[in-house]
């Protein structure tokens, strides 16, 4: 059955969006990272054959003039039409889809602009999902982690009536939508913090993304624990060519990890100077 869903995609203005991404690709300005996210997650909602127009909602300005100009994925089918209307609520994230979702004729989605990894078949089959209900059913993803959302879909005539934010996946099910449950580990990928990232590398990021984690998520070192003390977070990493390298408390922190053994195998990540930012266990990638 052919759909003809439009998809809204918000994107919050660049310098104050991804907050705890800051930081996360040392050398990249973070509005280039934020951007490159948005890019990809558009991208590929673009180039999903379920959908047929996708409307960013932003009053970003490089946002409007990277997105406006938006190609599908090389080789494939013509994308989907992007059109970009300004922020005009101004009244943060659900306003905004509101707004986006208001224009629509057809079924309607909005989804979160934080998905680099994002495949079009997956966002294919989650739409399908969705159109196969019975009449007048909205319908949602949860995030990876289950406690927020990904995408709301809303049939033709009824409202979308977003509840995104914090703890939205219970906001969406109270409001009674319906939780869609599909293995869709690239829909489910949002990118929140460092270490949703590292989970995205290894789904596979979209060009835009990929283009600028290149090196620091992408081919980081690797080494195992010399010596860790708890107590200051801090320790030392024998790395495969003999050196040992320092790690301070920030990189240990931005692991995830609660506990590091001796011995315990840890990709490294460093910045510019050498200096290691990051350490995570080499499944993360
Ligand atoms: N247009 C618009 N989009 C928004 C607004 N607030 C959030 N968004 C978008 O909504 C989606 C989900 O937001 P979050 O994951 O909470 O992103 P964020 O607010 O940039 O991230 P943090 O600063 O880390 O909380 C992202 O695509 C954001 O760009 C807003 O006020 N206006
Ligand atoms: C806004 C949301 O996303 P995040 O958890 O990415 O802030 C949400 O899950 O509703």
């Amino acid at each position: 059955m052919p759909q003809t869903w439009t998809v809204v995609v918000p994107v919050k203005r660049l310098a104050v969006a991804k907050s705890r991404l800051r930081g996360a690709v040392p050398a990249v300005p973070h509005a280039t990272l934020a951007l490159a996210l948005a890019t990809d997650t558009v991208r590929a909602v673009a180039g999903c054959v379920a959908v047929t127009e996708v409307v960013v909602v932003t009053d970003d300005a490089r946002v409007t003039a990277a997105l406006a100009r938006q190609e599908g994925p090389a080789g494939g089918r013509r994308p989907a039409r992007v059109r970009v209307v300004p922020d005009s609520p101004d009244a943060g994230l659900n306003a905004a889809l509101r707004h986006g979702a208001a224009t629509a004729v057809g079924p309607v989605a909005g989804i979160t602009a934080d998905l680099p990894a994002l495949r079009p078949a997956e966002l294919a089959a989650a739409l399908t999902a969705a159109h196969d209900d019975p009449p007048g059913v909205r319908r949602f993803v949860a995030d990876a982690p289950g406690d927020g959302t990904v995408l709301l879909t809303a049939p033709a005539g009824v409202p979308l009536d977003p509840r995104f934010g914090g703890g939205s996946a219970a906001a969406h099910a109270v409001s009674g939508a319906v939780p869609l449950t599909g293995d869709w580990p690239t829909l489910r990928r949002d990118v929140d913090t460092p270490t949703d990232l590292a989970a995205a590398v290894a789904l596979g990021l979209g060009a835009s993304t990929a283009a600028i984690v290149r090196g620091v998520y992408g081919d980081a070192m690797q080494g195992t624990v010399a010596t860790f003390d708890a107590t200051t977070r801090s320790g030392v990493l024998l790395l495969d060519d003999g050196t040992e390298l320092p790690f301070p408390a920030r990189a240990f922190d931005a692991s995830g990890l609660r506990l590091l053994r001796l011995g315990q195998r840890l990709r490294v990540e460093t910045d510019p100077t050498g200096e290691v930012v990051r350490v995570t266990l080499p499944t993360m990638a």
